[in-house]
């Protein structure tokens, strides 16, 4: 079964973070929003419309950008962000001045006149942005949307999903850029195996999950065995040369006095003091242990 019981709610105005692993049911549940499957039960409403009973009314109500780079062929960006502006019913004028504001926001508009088969996949995927939200639905769904991104560009792309938010449209954003998501999504869901894990505001579940707890991070040049234990800290690992140890926050004096003490015995090389990440939680919670020390107590 690609999604199991699943249940979700997202309010307007929010970027909603869908995680999961590879093949968990992520672009199953966009598919159904679509109405390009339908769900062998239950109902999902927008707006107060259930759209598996009228499967062209989620097309109408959501734009999406799909997983697949967009395959422009000899179109151009430019043309395909006015097709799709053209297709959703906005003026002439407006798409033009949406296009044009989108396309300078992402610093594209040096290819928006480029043919699509001289273009790189990063410009085809920012492309496939632009073309989900010229004319925004009430819903927009960008299915990883940052994959091929250049850095400073994925940092243009997640203001350009806020900015989407101010009308009131709800973003859902698939992605496995979880580190990068943290800062961005409002609230968000974990599917596993096609079931939620877990579901809420995004500080919230980090700060039931994490508590008061931080992680000390290092570049190991022993192996494990070498390290003794410190009895303030909540668990030590190393793997792949990389030292992780969780603790307390009000020992990170004690952390870094020990840090120091191992680097000078030529157990470590380089270590940083870190708040405990989204993602190590959700490295936790899908269940690959061993990834991070000490995250669950
Ligand atoms: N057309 C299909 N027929 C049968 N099974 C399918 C089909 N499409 C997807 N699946 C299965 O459904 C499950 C969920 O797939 P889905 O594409 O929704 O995962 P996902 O979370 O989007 O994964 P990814 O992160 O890899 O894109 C997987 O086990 C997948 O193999």
């Amino acid at each position: 079964m690609a999604n199991d019981d699943v249940s979700l709610r997202v309010d307007a105005g929010e970027v909603f973070g869908l995680f999961g692993h590879n093949g968990a049911g992520k672009t199953t549940i966009v598919n159904q929003l679509l109405g390009l499957l339908k769900p062998d039960s239950g109902s999902i409403v927008i707006d107060g419309k259930d759209i598996t009973k009228n499967r062209n009314l989620g097309r109408y109500l959501c734009s999406v950008q799909p997983q697949s780079k967009t395959p422009l062929g000899e179109l151009t960006p430019r043309a395909v962000t006015r097709v799709m502006g053209q297709m959703r019913g906005i003026s002439a004028d407006e798409v033009d001045r949406r296009t044009t504001e989108l396309f300078e926001r992402l610093d594209i508009m040096q290819w928006a006149d480029v043919q699509g088969n001289k273009l790189s996949g990063g410009v085809l995927r920012l492309t496939g942005f632009c073309m989900a939200a010229v004319a925004p639905g009430r819903v927009v769904i960008l299915d990883e949307p940052t994959n091929d991104v250049d850095p400073v560009r994925r940092r243009f792309l997640w203001s350009a999903i806020r900015d989407l938010t101010k009308d009131g449209t709800a973003v859902v954003v698939v992605t496995h850029s979880i580190r990068e998501a943290e800062s961005a999504v409002d609230t968000m869901v974990i599917l596993n195996e096609g079931k939620v894990i877990t579901q809420g505001d995004v500080h919230q579940i980090k700060s039931e999950t994490a508590g008061n707890r931080m992680k000390l991070e290092a570049v190991a040049t022993a192996p494990e065995d070498r390290f003794v234990k410190p009895a303030w800290g909540e668990s030590l690992k190393v793997a792949d040369a990389k030292l992780t140890l969780a603790f307390e926050r009000e020992l990170a004096a004690e952390a870094l006095k020990w840090a120091a003490e191992q680097r000078d015995g030529g157990l470590l090389a380089e270590y940083s003091l870190t708040e405990i990440t989204l993602e190590d939680m959700y490295i936790e919670l899908v269940g690959n242990k061993g990834a991070v020390a000490g995250v669950n107590r």
